[in-house]
Formats: structure tokens, sequence, C-alpha cells
């Protein structure tokens, strides 16, 4: 089989940096048939679901395809916006933010991207895009500031995935966390001050993450640490009391155990024991997305106010905000050292023409253009 090449290389194109951002995927549309395409290639990927492959191809063919993709379908279409969902729309501001400021930083050397793991941009296609473009050095940051194998592991397989495919690989680098990154930790915060200062702050403020199954926990994916030491560091910084704050697992899936304490009967629970208000945040997701507009704000919402809950106020997430933006630039320049040079920097001007016309006089059978 023929590796995917770079048929119509060109000395004369300039070398370029890549940065990838890169997010888990959402449905092409809220419909049953995109949910069925969308779920069947997520809940098929092995880093999600730890069940051997044939009892876990007929469940999930046999039972949860022909069920949730309905279910799912509804649940989305309540959160789809007009330019799509929120999930992508989030992604692609971040990523455009990105660009601005690196590009006002490094001129057009740098070329920023998004791709979904699942579903649309697929990372190939967007990977092919940058190639073509002349992407050299390639960084790719997930979007998940904690690190799970069944999110973090999982893209890199798929860029690893890709690259079995390709003849010319670039040089690379791949961010696995930034959970407790200073300039992360620090948006956080001040975006939280800032729904408290517009808003007021409630009693108590719930710190709600995705959850995985406890079985990952013990098999050792620091996921569970992560999301408390971003909790930990986060309350540190807001000067919260332990009472003050709770770290929670949201979105369970299936009938086995899951991370503790779950989200939904946590809030059912709280006003029983004298919490009546509750501000409700979500450190994981760096974009809201179905499971923080639907299941958080409207289906969690619902349990505390049922349950005798006063008041609930839901922080949206970092999304495109500016201080989202300027921690994600920070967490890739600290990445790109020593690849990425400022224009305005002379010296690496000159060593980049004075590299160019080294290899123009290098001499490689088949290439004419040398
Ligand atoms: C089946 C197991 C699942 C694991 C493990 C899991 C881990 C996990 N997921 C996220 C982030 C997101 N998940 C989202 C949706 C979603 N997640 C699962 C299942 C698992 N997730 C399903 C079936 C779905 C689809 C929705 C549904 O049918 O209920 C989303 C939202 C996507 C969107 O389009 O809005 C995000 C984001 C993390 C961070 C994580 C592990 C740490
Ligand atoms: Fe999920
Ligand atoms: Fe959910």
């Amino acid at each position: 089989m023929p590796y995917k090449g770079t048929e119509n290389f060109s000395h004369k194109q300039s070398e370029r940096l890549g940065v990838l951002v890169t997010n888990l995927g959402t449905p092409d549309a809220p419909t049953t048939p995109a949910l069925r395409r969308y779920l069947g290639e997520f809940l098929w990927d092995p880093r999600v679901v730890e069940v051997p492959r044939p009892i876990w191809w007929l469940v999930l063919h046999g039972i949860i395809l022909r069920i949730r993709p309905k279910r799912s379908a509804e649940a989305y279409a309540s959160v789809w916006d007009k330019d799509g969902s929120p999930l992508l729309i989030h992604t692609a501001n971040q990523a455009e933010g990105i660009r601005k400021a690196l590009q006002a930083r490094y001129g057009n050397d740098v070329v920023v991207g998004f791709a979904m793991r699942y579903g649309n941009p697929s990372i190939p296609r967007v990977l092919d895009e940058m190639q073509e473009q002349g992407v050299r050095k390639l960084l790719v940051l997930p979007l998940y500031p904690q690190y799970s194998a069944s999110t973090t592991a999982s893209t890199f397989d798929a860029i690893a995935g890709d690259f079995t495919k390709r003849r010319w690989l670039p040089d690379f680098r791949f961010v696995s966390h930034y959970h407790d990154f200073p300039p992360y930790i620090e948006a956080m915060a001040k975006h939280i001050e800032s729904h408290w200062a517009e808003h007021g702050r409630k009693q108590k403020l719930i710190l709600s993450y995705h959850g995985v199954p406890l079985k990952y926990l013990q098999r050792g994916d620091p996921y569970h640490c992560e999301c408390h030491k971003t909790s930990r560091l986060l309350a540190e910084r807001l000067a919260l009391k332990p009472e003050e704050y709770m770290t929670t697992f949201q979105s369970r899936f299936g009938r086995e155990e899951w991370l503790q304490p779950y989200t939904d009967e946590t809030l059912k629970s709280l006003p029983g024991k004298g919490v009546k208000s509750i501000d409700v945040f979500c450190p994981g997701f760096s974009s809201d997305c179905l499971e923080t507009i639907e299941e958080i704000n409207e289906e969690n919402r619902e349990y505390f106010m049922e349950a005798g809950g006063e008041g609930f106020a839901y922080i949206p997430c970092l999304n495109a905000t500016q201080g989202h933006i300027d921690a994600l630039v920070q967490l890739v320049e600290d990445n790109l050292q020593g690849w990425a040079a400022p224009e305005s920097r002379p010296e690496v001007l000159e060593q980049r023409a004075a590299l160019a016309s080294e290899r123009k006089q290098a001499t490689w059978p088949g290439r004419d253009d040398l």
C-alpha cells in the first residue's frame, strides 16, 4: 500500500509550524442517523469502552445503537445553535483566537487548525491540510486539561494511526495535560470571580467533571487525581474553605460504577443537608457542550431545585473568552520552545535564509526543483 505522499512538495515551499487544537467531537446534525454514526465511532473506541470486543460489539450494535441515538438526538436538538453544535462552534472560535495571537507574534510561519477525535473535521483531513500548507513541525493540543486514557490517549492513537499511513512525518509534540498549569487555573479563577461580581455568590461551589468508570482509576488512569488537583488549586486561588466547594463527577454511562461522588446524586442530596444555593462550574470542559448545557444547566438544575434548592447558578465554561485564549496561547508557547521564532528576530531570519540556500544546493535525485 503506498503511503500518503507529498508528491507536489516543492523546496520553494517554506517550512511552517502547525498547532492542531483538538476536542472530542460532536454529531454532524441533531438527528438519529447522525447520532448513530457519531456514537458508533465514539463508543467503538477501545480507549473509551474497555470491554472485550466481541461482547461489546454485540451490546453496542444489538442494544445501544438501537436505542440511544434517538434519545441523544433529542437532547442535542435542545442545545443546537443556528451555526451548529456548541462544542464545534466554541472549538473553532478557540482555534481562531489562538491563531490570531500566534500569527501576531510569529507571522504566517505558524498555522493553527482544529480537528475532532470523532466526527468532523476529522484528524486525518486536517493533518492533510496542514501538510499541504507546509507544516513540518506539529504541536497537538487536545483541549482536555486532565489526562485520561479515554480522551487524551485516544487522541494520541488517532494521530499516531494517521502517521502510520504517511510517508513524511513532521517533528511532533503533544500536550498530554495542563490540569495544574498556572495560567489555566488563573483564567478559571478570574472567570468565576467575575461571575460572582455580577451575579453574587452562592453557598457552595460545585466543580463537576465528566466521569469515567471506577475501574479506569483502579487500573492506573491519573484522571481522578488530576481533577482533584485542579479543584484544590482553583479553591486555593479563590481562597475557598473546604466546606465551600466540592468535586463531583457527571455523565455516567452504563451500569457499572463510575467515579464518585456523582453530580446528580450530590445535587439531589445537598438541600436536605442545608445547602440551599449552589454555583456549578465544569473545569474539565474547555467548551460548553451537551454535557454542560443540557445535563448540568437543565437536568441537574431541576434535580437540585426539586429537592428543595433555592438558588442554582451555572457558570459557563471558559469557551473562547480572552482569559482562556491567553492561557492556551501561553501553554502553546511553552510547548513551542526552540521551534517558534518571532519574525522580529533578525538572526533567526538570517539563519533560515542561509539554510534555504544550502538546501537549494543539495542534490536529491528525482527532484527537479532543487
Ligand atoms: C461510554 C463512556 C464514556 C467515557 C469513558 C467518556 C469519557 C469522557 N467524555 C468526555 C467529554 C465529553 N463527552 C461527551 C459526550 C458523551 N460522552 C459519552 C460517553 C463517555 N464519555 C457519550 C455517550 C456522549 C454523547 C452524548 C450522549 O449520548 O449522552 C461530550 C459532549 C460532546 C458534544 O457533542 O457536546 C464531551 C465534551 C471526557 C472529558 C471524558 C473523560 C475524561
Ligand atoms: Fe463523554
Ligand atoms: Fe450526558
